[in-house]
């Protein structure tokens, strides 16, 4: 499988952002809330790259499979351990396609009433959306091809792959 993105590019994307962070939330604390599974890696990295007081959590969504028709299929399955109210957010990603499930994700974070609420994602395939969202931090913005790799998964396969690899035949649904 092709490389799309080597550990040292991501690991140096990954500090570079790490760093903005640090520097836009300077003297604050902020909450990490991690999207099961495929961020795990990222926020691992991500949350050792912020120099600012930081805590982190995890919330799992259903997988809608292959047929991502609708936004309405986007269930939650765990929910943050700890309140968030007034408190500086940020959502962790792997990737951002077609935006339905940070859009829900979004949406319910909102209803904690946090004081701020940002997106973080490694990667960003924006010709894919079908609802309108943004990540106000993202690593590296790619095309319309399926990637494996530092969380992300085929199949359930490659997650620990730790660099970012095209898939060679777009899977169906894709
Ligand atoms: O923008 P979208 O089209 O919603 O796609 C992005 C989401 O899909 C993948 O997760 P998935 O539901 O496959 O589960 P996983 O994180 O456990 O791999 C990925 O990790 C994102 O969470
Ligand atoms: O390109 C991808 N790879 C792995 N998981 C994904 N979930 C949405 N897009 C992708
Ligand atoms: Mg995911």
């Amino acid at each position: 499988m092709d490389v799309l993105f080597s550990k040292e590019q991501i690991a140096e994307r990954v500090q570079a952002i790490g760093k903005q962070i640090s520097e836009e939330y300077d003297g604050q604390s902020i909450v990490l809330i991690g999207v099961l599974k495929g961020a795990a890696i990222f926020l691992a990295d991500l949350a050792r790259s912020i120099t600012v007081d930081n805590t982190f959590d995890f919330v799992a969504v259903s997988s809608y499979g292959r047929a991502r028709v609708s936004s309405g299929a986007v269930k939650l399955i765990k929910d943050i351990d700890n309140p968030i109210e007034g408190k500086h957010v940020i959502i962790v990603e792997d990737i951002l396609d077609t935006g339905l499930t940070l859009s829900y994700l979004r949406q319910l974070m909102l209803q904690h009433k946090p004081a701020s609420l940002k997106i973080a994602t490694c990667l960003d395939k924006p010709e894919r959306r079908l609802v309108p969202i943004e990540a106000d931090y993202a690593c590296f913005k790619i095309p319309n091809r399926f990637v494996i790799g530092y969380g992300m998964d085929y199949a359930e396969r490659y997650r620990g792959v730790d660099d970012i690899r095209l898939y060679p035949d777009t899977p169906p649904g894709h």
